[in-house]
This record gives C-alpha cells, sequence and structure tokens, in this order.
C-alpha cells in the first residue's frame, strides 16, 4: 500500500525538485563573490516571476525600477535577466561595452524554426553574423534598392486604399487585420517577387502570424533549458517544428522558381531572393552562404519588417483618432502636398515634416520592441559599478527610457511637435530614443520601415477621412496593449474611413 503512494511521477517531481534546488545553492554561492545588481528577492525554482505577474513585463520592470534603480537584475526560472531603464546605462550596454553584449541568446523558436540560428536576428555575434550585416547594407538594403520597391509600396497602397473605399465609408474595417496584410504583402514582394510571393500565399502568411505567437510567447521551458523534456511535453518543440517544415516547403518551391529563371544583377524585378542567390553563386561572401542561411534570412525579413510595421501604423491611427487636431493638421499637409492628384506618389511623400514627426511620436510611445531584442553577456564585465557575469540576459526596456522624464517633457502624452527641429533622428543612435535599438545590431530595416510607414500614412490621410463607429467617441478609443514578440494593440482597431472628395 505505502508503496503506490510513491508512484513515478511523484518520485520523478522529488529527483527534478532536489537537482534544481541544489543549482539555485550552487549558483547563489557563487554569486556572492560578484556586487550584483539589486533587485527582488527570489523564490526557489522559479526566481522572480511572483513580483512580475499580473502587470505587462515592461511595466512592471519600469515600476521595479523605481525602487531598485536603472539597472536591476530579476530571475525567471533558470535565467538571470539585467533589466536597464537608463539612456546612460543603455549607452554603457549598446555602446561602451557593445561587443560584450552583441549576441542574442538562444532561442527554442530560433533553434528549432530559423535553422538552428541561423538568421540574423538571432545569430551570435561573430564572422557569420556579421556577413550577413554586410550582405543587409551591401546588398539587400541600399538606398538604391529601397528606392527599386517604390513600385511595390505603391501596390500595396493603392490596394489597401480600395479594400478600405469597398467598405463605402459607412461599414467599420478592421484596420488591424488590413495593415498586417500590407506589411506582409510589402515584405513578400520584396523577397520573393511578384510570382514568388503568390506561392502558397495564405499558408505562408498562416504560419508568420503562428511564429510571431510563439516566438513571443512566454514558454516556461524557455527558462529551464536544462529541462529539455518540457518542450517534448508541451508540444512546443512538435508545433515549432511544424511551422519549420511548412516554412522550408514553401521556400523551397519558390528558390526553384528563381533558380529555373535569369534574372540578371539590377534587373528592375530582381528580388531580394535573387540577389542571395546570386551572391551564393558568386561566392561574394567570406562564409559559404548555404541555402539555410538565406531561408534563414528571408525569414528575418517577414519577422523583423511584417509585424513591427503593422504594429506602428496601429498605434499611429489609434493617436491620430484620439487626438482629432493632430490627424487634421497631418491630412491638411498631406493634401497639400498632393495637391489634387487622384493618386499619392513616393515623390509627393518626401517631405512631409509633420507626418514624420508623427512617426517618432508614435515609435516613442508605443515602440513594437519594448525590450529591443534581448543581448547576451559574453565575458563578465562592470556596469554601473555592478558585475554582470557572463551568460546573463540583458534586456534594455527603451519603453521605459522613452518615458523617461528627465528626456522628454510630460512623457505621457501624443505631442508630435516636440520632434520640431530633428533633435532626434532616426537611426542616429540616440541613447533617450532607441525605437530600433543601438550598437551594432541596430535595426538593418529602418529606411525600408519607414519608407513603408510613411507610404500608407499618406495615402490613408488622403483619400480618406477616419471615425470610429458609430456611437463611439474618440476619448472612448482604449490604448490597451499585449506584449508577445511585439506590442501590439489588445483588441482590433475598427475605424470608418469616408472617402475623400
Ligand atoms: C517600424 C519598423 C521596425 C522597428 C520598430 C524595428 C525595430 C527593431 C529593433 C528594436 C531591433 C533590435 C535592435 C537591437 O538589438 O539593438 C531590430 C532588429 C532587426 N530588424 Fe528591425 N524594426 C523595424 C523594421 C524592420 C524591417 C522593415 C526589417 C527588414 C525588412 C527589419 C529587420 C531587422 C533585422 C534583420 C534585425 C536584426 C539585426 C541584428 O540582430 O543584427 N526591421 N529591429
Amino acid at each position: 500500500m505505502e508503496t503506490s503512494q510513491l508512484s513515478i511521477p511523484s518520485l520523478l517531481f522529488t529527483f527534478i525538485f532536489l537537482l534544481l534546488l541544489f543549482k539555485i545553492l550552487w549558483n547563489s554561492r557563487k554569486s556572492r563573490a560578484h556586487k550584483l545588481p539589486p533587485g527582488p528577492w527570489n523564490l526557489p525554482i522559479v526566481g522572480s516571476m511572483h513580483h512580475l505577474a499580473g502587470e505587462l513585463l515592461h511595466r512592471r520592470l519600469h515600476r521595479l525600477a523605481m525602487t531598485f534603480g536603472p539597472i536591476l537584475r530579476f530571475k525567471l526560472g533558470e535565467i538571470n535577466f539585467i533589466s536597464i531603464t537608463s539612456p546612460e546605462l543603455a549607452r554603457e550596454i549598446l555602446k561602451t561595452h557593445d561587443k560584450i553584449f552583441a549576441c542574442r541568446p538562444p532561442l527554442m523558436s530560433s533553434t528549432y524554426i530559423l535553422y538552428n540560428n541561423s538568421s540574423l536576428v538571432f545569430s551570435p555575434c561573430g564572422k557569420y553574423w556579421s556577413e550577413l550585416r554586410k550582405l543587409c547594407a551591401m546588398n539587400l538594403f541600399t538606398n538604391k534598392r529601397i528606392k527599386g520597391f517604390g513600385q511595390i509600396r505603391q501596390e500595396a497602397s493603392r490596394n489597401l486604399v480600395e479594400r478600405i473605399r469597398a467598405a463605402e465609408g459607412t461599414l467599420p474595417v478592421s484596420m488591424s487585420e488590413l495593415f498586417l496584410e500590407v506589411a506582409y504583402l510589402t515584405i513578400a514582394k520584396a523577397a520573393f517577387g511578384k510570382d514568388g510571393s503568390s506561392v502558397h500565399q495564405k499558408s505562408f502568411f498562416t504560419a508568420c502570424k503562428e511564429f510571431f505567437k510563439l516566438a513571443g510567447g512566454f514558454h516556461l521551458q524557455e527558462f529551464f533549458p536544462s529541462l529539455g523534456f518540457l518542450g517534448d511535453f508541451t508540444g512546443l518543440k512538435a508545433r515549432m517544428k511544424g511551422i519549420h517544415k511548412l516554412f522550408d516547403a514553401i521556400m523551397n518551391e519558390v528558390i526553384e522558381m528563381h533558380q529555373s529563371r535569369t534574372v540578371n544583377e539590377g534587373d528592375p524585378d530582381e528580388d531580394l531572393l535573387d540577389v542571395m542567390l546570386r551572391l551564393q553563386r558568386e561566392g561574394a561572401l567570406d562564409i559559404p552562404l548555404n541555402m539555410d542561411s538565406i531561408k534563414a534570412v528571408v525569414l528575418d525579413l517577414f519577422l523583423g519588417g511584417t509585424e513591427t510595421t503593422a504594429i506602428i501604423w496601429e498605434w499611429i491611427m489609434t493617436e491620430l483618432i484620439r487626438h482629432p487636431d493632430i490627424m487634421k493638421k497631418a491630412q491638411l499637409e498631406v493634401r497639400n502636398a498632393v495637391n489634387g492628384k487622384t493618386i499619392v506618389e513616393e515623390s509627393d511623400v518626401h517631405t512631409l515634416p509633420y507626418l514624420n514627426m508623427i512617426i517618432k511620436e508614435s515609435l516613442r510611445l508605443h515602440p513594437p520592441g519594448p525590450f529591443i531584442v534581448p543581448r547576451y553577456c559574453q565575458e563578465t564585465c562592470e556596469v554601473a559599478g555592478y558585475t554582470i557575469p557572463v551568460g546573463y540576459r540583458v534586456i534594455i526596456n527603451a519603453w521605459s527610457i522613452m518615458r523617461n522624464p528627465k528626456s522628454w517633457d510630460e512623457p505621457e502624452s501624443f505631442r508630435p511637435e516636440r520632434f520640431e527641429g530633428n533633435p532626434f533622428d532616426i537611426g542616429v543612435t540616440n541613447f533617450d530614443f532607441l525605437p530600433f535599438g543601438g550598437g551594432r545590431r541596430i535595426c538593418p530595416g529602418i529606411s525600408f520601415g519607414i519608407t513603408s510607414l510613411t507610404n500608407v500614412l499618406a495615402n490613408i490621410l488622403y483619400h480618406f477621412d477616419w471615425k470610429l463607429p458609430e456611437g463611439k467617441k474618440p476619448e472612448e478609443l482604449d490604448s490597451d496593449e499585449i506584449l508577445g514578440l511585439s506590442l501590439t494593440r489588445k483588441n482590433e482597431l475598427w475605424l470608418v474611413g469616408t472617402p475623400y472628395k
């Protein structure tokens, strides 16, 4: 009778518990030797999880910083984290010690979906990563190429305008859904070309959405890497491998299509996949660019450029609805620039300073990546008089930094005019304004993203007057957030667009 009470699962549980307890005691013995940053107290096994529950992580860490200061330490399961919430310390991490903190921590999604950490976003820094950065800077995101994608942006905007027009100025449309589709199609056409982007378009788009969900979700197994079997038990690993398989099969088809046609360097229909396949043939990089690397970089484009852009459009429209005077001013600027034409051309939207300020202010208040992308400490080092041991993950809370009252007047207000005179230039490393991160891992897609953002916004502001669905007042529009891979609106944004003129 007694032996039946000690079942195999309870023995296994006791064994795991003791194993983790031993590891915790061992690690805490070691950590006493360093002056570690302050932080909330930890429970065995779960670490600081109880301090972080009940509020979105960027907000909770922002508040904890008021107690512990701008550098604080916390623990989730087996993983140690450092949170940074001041521009001065962001400079230390992203500039002074840039090399030490330029690595990304290994994540399950990156291992199982992104070709065993072969993507640019998640590859550890080193020769492989720096060659991929070169590939971006010199081949994929040159000014000439981004300008060359003007046709794709125009088509995407035109399509969007038609979809909104179809609602005849009366029916509400889900801007959240439309924006995600536009962002996806822009990347798909730039990456795969017109024909390639239509191969299994729906499945690829669905897989991307599933990927955003999986990569951004809070998965307990990520915090207990020594218990790798958890991923098998919960089915998470299988889901990730399933998406990888789907992506891989579709990309194989698209690659085959590309290999069976001849496109020369500089041809107007040369897409980003063509460029990479050409560089592979020419052996132009200092690393062998194998097919897995190419596919992983293609996924980088979707991962880095789809959800981020769509979210910012959503937040911009949210803020403009809540601030009708700012909306009017932006529409006046666009309508003057377009000057009665039936379509908005890229050349019309180059100089829209007020719209540019609106984009910056929205990126400040609603950065799609509130923590930029986590970094990994490669070598024990000193920051602000504290030791950051090797292996700690560093998250820079850009959301909190861009609300720092020392840098920003009335930080919670939406005031595009604060950017008048351009004191915070996008892309220039400025540690008060970090929507695109900083240092050597700063976002390589800034120009691509900003040109898409501007084109679509100019079009929808030009062609429509905007309001909330019947009976809802601007001040009733919520700004509730949800934190996944990016910081999105919790509720879909439904708007009514009445055609202008
Ligand atoms: C509004 C749009 C965008 C925002 C707010 C944004 C933001 C960011 C941030 C915060 C990072 C992390 C930087 C760091 O660790 O310091 C990043 C990295 C990256 N972004 Fe973007 N991004 C945007 C658009 C794009 C686009 C359009 C692409 C490509 C088509 C792209 C591709 C990437 C890639 C490949 C990385 C990884 C760079 C590396 O690890 O070396 N992003 N982005």
